[in-house]
């Protein structure tokens, strides 16, 4: 038993290193694009795309075996910073006259 878990540890461990560096790689896109947004003027969230990530990533989930409800929370907790950071980036520019989403 012991020996099965500390194996099964181990994976887990690579697991969780390969979300950060996956994590880290998504937020170094999110933070260009809310640079860009900024500059043009567009509202740090788009609910259009966001529509289109929930229906997308709940057949991926789906099709993985993964609780559907759980991939929406971890989706909406991860773009719920995303939209606070570009908020946070348009404020430090001094950018509050939003036009409109991208999409
Ligand atoms: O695609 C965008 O417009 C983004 O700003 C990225 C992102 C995301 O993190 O995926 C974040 C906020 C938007 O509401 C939609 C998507």
């Amino acid at each position: 038993m012991r020996t099965e878990i500390l194996r099964l540890r181990g994976s887990i461990d690579n697991i969780d290193a390969s979300l950060m560096y996956l994590l880290a790689e998504r937020f170094k896109c999110t933070e260009r694009v809310g640079e860009l947004k900024a500059q043009g003027g567009v509202a740090p969230a788009d609910p259009l795309r966001e529509s289109q990530q929930i229906e997308r990533l709940g057949r991926i989930a789906a099709e993985a075996g993964l609780d559907q409800r759980f991939a929406e929370e971890f989706r909406s907790f991860i773009v719920s910073e995303v939209v606070r950071r570009h908020a946070a980036i348009a404020a430090e520019r001094g950018q509050d006259t939003v036009l409109d989403t991208f999409s």
